[in-house]
């Protein structure tokens, strides 16, 4: 790698190299500079560099796709790759080592405290993640790839305020789960760290920062550099992962094949393309998951402008069984095992209470039954939120599985999804209801005091909340007001009532907090980034952009030659400004 020389300000640091310049806008607080080294700031700085104009194109893309369908063009399998999904004959990489069973997977955020409970919770996988789980803030930022390089080191210990010591100690006979890292989507900036001038990719950061400290170390360890890779929505945005891993594997001398990606089929268009994005990535390819809270989040912005026949119901009435979900699913099992990589199942959203056995009950056999429908289908493992779900996963798995460690060998020749299947979300059953509405404004607005706050995943009501499972609420109610939805009391869906709704749950959100002021102020800004999402003529692609830009970026101190407004430019929700419409807005 070239040398690099640093200039070192007290909370500011500034790399030159070969056509790199990076900036660190955050406060470098004690610790970070082990990961924030000048080193692998100059990699992800050029990896950056080398993708950043690809990445603004293909959110262009998605953009342009999204405004073709809202004018009256279908979705549909591609004519132009085909080929792609007639040959028979190509398969993705045989599974690296510690991926072979994925019988049950752990996900949270990278906090040391979870985890370190997530190594120890006896799945076979973590899903490390810096995405749906996480709130972007430059701490969690830095701090999870601190965690990151601790567990990596196996080095990893935290003490609670209360006093409470954790470390690593893996299940009961010491193993510890494969890390899969989830870095963040390609529609998020990095406004922390710029390179030339311009903020970097989300993506690129969390991604590169980890192989950079961690590849080599996971390695040693048996295992290797895994990854995630979330809100994908085309085989070309594949294609671009692909060539970052190539690129990557080049710089750090890394064998070509090294890294593995299972890719989160959780958006609409994707679907479309799950055997071209499995072929864009096959010599880096581990599965695909699928992505439930997203894809639906996703089929509402898709066609959420398409009228009454894709309207659906309450969220909750949203299931898996639906018949769009069922076709989704039984589409990915089908494709992946005719390619040889793994088909990971999703997120029961319900988690135990430890405070309530009745409902910690409840919520165990909805968990169980949606892994037997998986394990049932073809599934080769699943996903959990919560350690106290593992063992009932694992059951589940092992009852079909037994000693296998996976099913990629069932085929599912018999599955025939047609692209009206994945458009059907008119047959969803259900109503909407004036208590799955306020659900849906409640639901948004606690979750995004928290992301506001810092947490990207919270228990409300008994369920797992996380920035996908939000979208889903605040592009329900936006899709009902502007359908004008009548629901079962007989009321019409009117802004005035999404604003009424919308008060009286900021008033009761608040009234627990009186006294709290940081706490009052974050549901404050969190009603109004609510409100404006719900109200907004467009549909906005993500929640988390505008409350990134406005919210989250805390500059240690803006570079000398601009000012703060410049830096970080609110309105640039991508990081794609030069762009004609910002492709994230
Ligand atoms: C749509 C998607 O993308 S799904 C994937 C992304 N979402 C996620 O990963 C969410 C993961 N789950 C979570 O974050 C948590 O379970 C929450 C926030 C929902 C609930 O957490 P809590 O309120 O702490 O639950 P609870 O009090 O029951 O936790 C009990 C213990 O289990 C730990 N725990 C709970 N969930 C997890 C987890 N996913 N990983 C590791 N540890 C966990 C808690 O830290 C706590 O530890 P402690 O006893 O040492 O204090
Ligand atoms: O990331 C998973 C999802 O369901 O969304
Ligand atoms: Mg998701």
């Amino acid at each position: 790698m070239t040398p690099v020389s640093t200039q070192r300000a007290s909370t500011r640091v500034t790399l030159t190299s070969s056509g790199a310049e990076v900036q660190v806008l955050g406060p470098v607080r004690e610790g970070y500079e082990r990961v924030l080294t000048p080193e692998a700031l100059a990699f992800v700085g050029r990896l950056d560099q080398a993708f950043a104009e690809r990445r603004c194109e293909l959110l262009e893309a998605r953009a342009a796709r999204r405004a073709e369908v809202a004018s009256g063009a279908d979705l549909g399998f591609r004519s132009d790759t085909r080929w792609i999904r007639t040959d028979p004959s190509w398969k993705v990489a045989p599974p690296a080592p510690g991926l072979e069973d994925r019988r049950v997977e752990i996900t949270g955020p990278t906090d040391r405290k979870m985890a370190i409970n997530a190594l120890n919770s006896g799945a076979k996988v973590w899903l490390a993640d810096q995405e749906d789980a996480t709130s972007p803030t430059w701490d969690n930022v830095v701090g999870g790839q601190l965690t990151l390089l601790d567990a990596s080191l196996g080095t990893l210990e935290w003490t609670s305020p209360d006093g409470r010591h954790y470390r690593v100690t893996g299940d009961a006979d010491g193993a510890t789960p494969t890390v899969v890292v989830r870095p963040r989507g390609w529609h998020l900036p990095e406004k922390h760290l710029r390179v030339d001038g311009r903020p970097m990719s989300g993506s690129i950061v969390d991604f590169g920062l980890y192989l950079f400290h961690c590849a080599r170390l996971q390695l040693d360890a048996g295992r290797g550099p895994y990854f995630y890779l979330p809100k994908l929505e085309s085989h070309l945005e594949a294609r671009l992962w692909n060539d970052v891993f190539v690129r990557a594997q080049q710089m750090l001398g890394l064998p070509r094949g090294t890294i593995r990606a299972t890719v989160l089929v959780e958006t609409l268009p994707a679907a479309f393309e799950m055997e071209e994005i499995l072929y864009e990535l096959r010599e880096h390819a581990a599965g695909l998951n699928a992505g439930r809270w997203d894809y639906i989040f996703s089929a509402i912005k898709t066609y959420g402008t398409r009228g009454h026949d894709y309207l659906l119901p309450d969220r909750a009435d949203v299931t898996m069984t639906a018949p769009f979900m069922r076709a989704y699913t039984e589409l990915l099992v089908a494709t992946c095992h005719r390619r040889g990589a793994h088909a990971v199942g999703g997120m029961a959203a319900a988690i135990p209470d430890r405070g309530d056995p009745e409902r910690t009950a409840a919520a165990v056999a909805k968990v169980r039954a949606d892994k037997e429908r998986e394990a049932r289908d073809g599934f080769d493992g699943s996903w959990v939120a919560h350690p106290g779900l593992v063992g009932t996963c694992r059951e589940v798995f092992d009852a079909v599985l037994g000693s296998r460690p996976n099913q990629v060998h069932r085929h599912r020749p018999e599955v025939a999804v047609t692209a009206a299947d994945l458009l059907d979300l008119g047959a969803t059953p259900g109503e909407v209801s004036a208590e799955g509405l306020r659900t849906n404004v409640s639901v948004a607005l606690h979750y995004l005091e928290a992301w506001l706050g810092g947490r990207g995943a919270v228990a409300l009501h008994g369920l797992m909340e996380d920035a996908a499972t939000a979208e889903i609420s605040r592009s329900q109610v936006w899709q009902w007001l502007r359908e004008e939805v009548r629901l079962t009391d007989g009321r019409a869906v009117s802004r005035d009532l999404v604003e009424q709704v919308l008060a009286e749950e900021l008033a009761a959100a608040r009234e627990p907090v009186a006294g709290d002021d940081a706490r009052t102020a974050r549901f404050v800004d969190a009603a109004e980034l609510l409100r404006e999402a719900l109200l907004a003529e467009r549909l906005p692609s993500f929640l988390t952009t505008t409350a990134y830009a406005r919210h989250l970026v805390t500059l240690a101190e803006p570079p000398s030659s601009v000012g703060r407004d410049e830096a970080v430019d609110v309105r640039d929700l991508s990081g794609c400004a030069a762009a004609r419409v910002d492709p994230a807005a």
